[in-house]
């Protein structure tokens, strides 16, 4: 099991967000989390990466988690290639992670391969700021990759896409789940898109799973109880 959450507890000044909340991920599949505004969804992925500290329960990745974001924080102004490969810089020695010049060859091979699994090898050299902003996103899941993660979760990672760039987005994470085998988890606040590529689908209510189906199974009433007046954080 790639990803395995469990009992997983959050609170923000008594007030509680999450509220022993269960996922697995299996290496191969892509989860989509849905539920209303405040439901937990992030908080329980940005548990996951560690930026924030849960207050109970137990997080198993196997090895690396990345993380994705609405924001995309790529760099405008360097090029696509040196926004990849700044995924690495973790494992490069500090001096050499200070100027994309001294990154090492074998960075620049492993980012542009990288760079060719989310189908944008052709833009390796273009300053990053002149991609669309799906493409931007697809910079930033290769940047995710190059951290080489068996983990891949993405926090609303189309919400500020249109919709045709949102399909491709979504569809790239459900092609590195199953041919690139990882464990792919992400929030996305539109169900179709979910139903269209998911394997599954876990909703989320007041930091709690309260659905956990194929995607194929989604139904109206399924989506009326995660986003009725009660989905929100009680
Ligand atoms: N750092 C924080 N301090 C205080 N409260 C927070 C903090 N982060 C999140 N919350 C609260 O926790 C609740 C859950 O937030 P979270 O972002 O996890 O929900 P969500 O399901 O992802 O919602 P959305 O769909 O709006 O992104 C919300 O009520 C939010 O206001």
């Amino acid at each position: 099991m790639s990803l395995r959450i469990r009992g997983l507890r959050k609170a923000y000044g008594g007030r509680t967000v999450l509220d022993g909340f269960d996922l697995d991920v299996a290496p191969g599949e892509f989860v989509v989390l849905l539920g209303a505004n405040g439901s937990g969804k992030s908080t329980a992925l940005r548990c996951v990466v560690g930026l924030e500290q849960a207050d109970g329960g137990t997080i198993e990745t196997g090895s690396r988690a990345a993380m994705v974001f609405q924001q995309i924080h790529l760099v405008p102004r360097r090029t696509v290639i040196d926004n990849v490969s700044a995924g690495a810089l973790g494992r490069l020695p500090l001096r050499r992670s200070l100027h994309p010049l001294l990154f090492p060859r074998e960075l620049r091979e492993e980012a542009m391969a990288c760079l060719d699994r989310v189908g944008l090898a052709g833009r390796a050299a273009d300053r990053a700021g002149r991609l669309s902003g799906g493409q931007q996103q697809r910079v930033a899941i290769a940047r995710a990759l190059c951290q080489r993660a068996s983990v891949l979760l993405a926090d609303e990672p189309v919400s500020a896409l249109d919709p045709s760039a949102a399909e491709q987005v979504v569809a790239l994470l459900a092609d590195l789940a199953r041919t690139g085998g990882l464990a792919v988890a992400a929030v996305l606040h539109q169900p179709g898109l979910a139903v269209r590529h998911a394997d599954r689908v876990v909703g989320l209510r007041a930091g709690r799973v309260t659905l956990d189906e194929r995607a194929a199974g989604l139904n109206p009433a399924d989506l009326d109880f995660l986003y009725g007046e009660q989905g929100a954080a009680a």
